[in-house]
């Protein structure tokens, strides 16, 4: 069983760097990349994945969507999640994006 992408926005990834208290773009990529949510149908689990635009090889993130995990849209062009390593923030690059991403991981949320 594949899985399914059921959104793909355009947004630049962040982490929030603890030490310096400060957000940096994804390892190894700058500007916009296409984050997507994917559904594995089989074991009724997803994922947020981002690769970059200029270089789709460049998995920028992949990170689980958990039960109850808070996903946070501290603005409407920027929203943020954390899991037990880090905090992931996602600058999108209109609000329609932003707003179909959390769409789709509200609907993840809601079947999990
Ligand atoms: C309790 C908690 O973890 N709260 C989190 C947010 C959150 C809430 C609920 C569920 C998950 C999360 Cl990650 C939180 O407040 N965090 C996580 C690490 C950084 C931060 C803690 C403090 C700072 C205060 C300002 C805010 C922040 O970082 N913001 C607000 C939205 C704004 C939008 C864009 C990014 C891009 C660069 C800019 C900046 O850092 O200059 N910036 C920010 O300043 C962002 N902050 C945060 O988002």
């Amino acid at each position: 069983m594949s899985e399914v992408s059921t959104v793909k926005s355009r947004a630049s990834v962040m982490m929030y760097n603890n030490e310096k208290k400060a957000w940096e773009p994804a390892e190894g990529v700058r500007g916009m990349s296409h984050v997507q949510v994917y559904h594995h149908e089989g074991n009724n689990t997803f994922r947020i994945v981002g690769r970059s635009m200029t270089d789709h090889q460049v998995v920028v993130i992949n990170c689980s969507i958990i039960r109850n995990m808070k996903y946070n849209a501290a603005t409407p062009t920027f929203h943020q999640w954390r899991d037990q390593r880090q905090v992931y923030g996602l600058n999108f690059h209109s609000k329609d994006d932003a707003a179909q991403f959390k769409d789709a991981v509200d609907e993840a949320l809601d079947t999990l």
